[in-house]
């Protein structure tokens, strides 16, 4: 689905990311943990054509992207949940939905699976993006990624920042999805417990190269937990 080779990232002339190697099978939820700075946030926006990436592969889906510009990434089926959430603060969440469908290409209505993984946002439709909670926004910021129909969706720390019960209705829809088999996901995550309740592999990295990597359900959470403390 997605096989990361040799990348290496850049912002202007500081090397931030120096060889990753990184794969992704069909319908698997993997994580990418890792303490603040060490190039996670910045290896997603390389997926997405958001960084200068001057060397390295990324073959999604079994063609090359890395010449792609954001947009064809977008469309060839890759949903990005930017870490802040980045919602349209001034826009409803109708219109926040929308606009998620036409970044996407798409046109028409919203479809009840969204509504069935979020019930919260169907009865907030009408509401500014701004008013809502921040658990509420990051929710609406998956859910926009979501219309599309992305064969990838690709979250940036999703349980930062919020509040306990909504990172459990988060980690519910992400084991949803996983069940459901249509979709793969890859988490830049902190949060080692989440992780291990909802991802089948996990990548570590340290100053922008992979350190460790495994099944979930053979992490040793000392360990982990050992190079992610600052
Ligand atoms: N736009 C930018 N210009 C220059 N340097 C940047 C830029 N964005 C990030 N960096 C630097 O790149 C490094 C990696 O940052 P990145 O945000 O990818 O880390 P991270 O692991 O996602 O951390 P966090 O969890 O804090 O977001 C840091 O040293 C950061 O200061």
């Amino acid at each position: 689905m997605l096989s990361v080779k040799n990348l290496t990232a850049c912002y202007g002339e500081s090397t931030i990311l120096d060889q990753v190697n990184l794969a992704v099978a069909p319908g698997q939820v993997v994580c990418l943990l890792g303490r603040n700075g060490v190039g996670k946030s910045t290896f997603l926006k390389s997926l997405m054509g958001l960084v200068n990436t001057p060397q390295g592969s990324i073959v999604f889906d079994g063609r090359e992207m890395i010449g792609d510009p954001t947009y064809r990434r977008a469309r060839r089926g890759i949903g990005y949940v930017p870490q802040g959430r980045d919602i349209f603060p001034q826009l409803t969440v109708a219109e926040n939905l929308q606009l998620g469908l036409g970044m996407a290409g798409g046109k028409g209505a919203i479809s009840d699976k969204i509504f069935s993984l979020f019930p919260v946002l169907k009865t907030m439709l009408a509401r500014k993006g701004g008013d809502l909670s921040g658990g509420q926004q990051q929710q609406l910021a998956i859910a926009r990624a979501l219309v599309s129909k992305p064969k990838l969706l690709i979250l940036d720390e999703p349980t930062e920042g919020i509040q306990p019960s909504v990172i459990k209705d988060i980690g519910s829809v992400i084991k949803q999805l996983r069940q459901e088999g249509n979709i793969t996901i890859l988490i830049v995550e902190q949060y080692l417990e989440f992780i291990m309740t909802v991802a089948d592999y996990y990548y570590v990295m340290e100053k922008g190269q992979i350190v460790a990597e495994g099944l979930t359900k053979e992490i040793n959470p000392e360990e982990i937990q050992k190079r992610m403390a600052v």
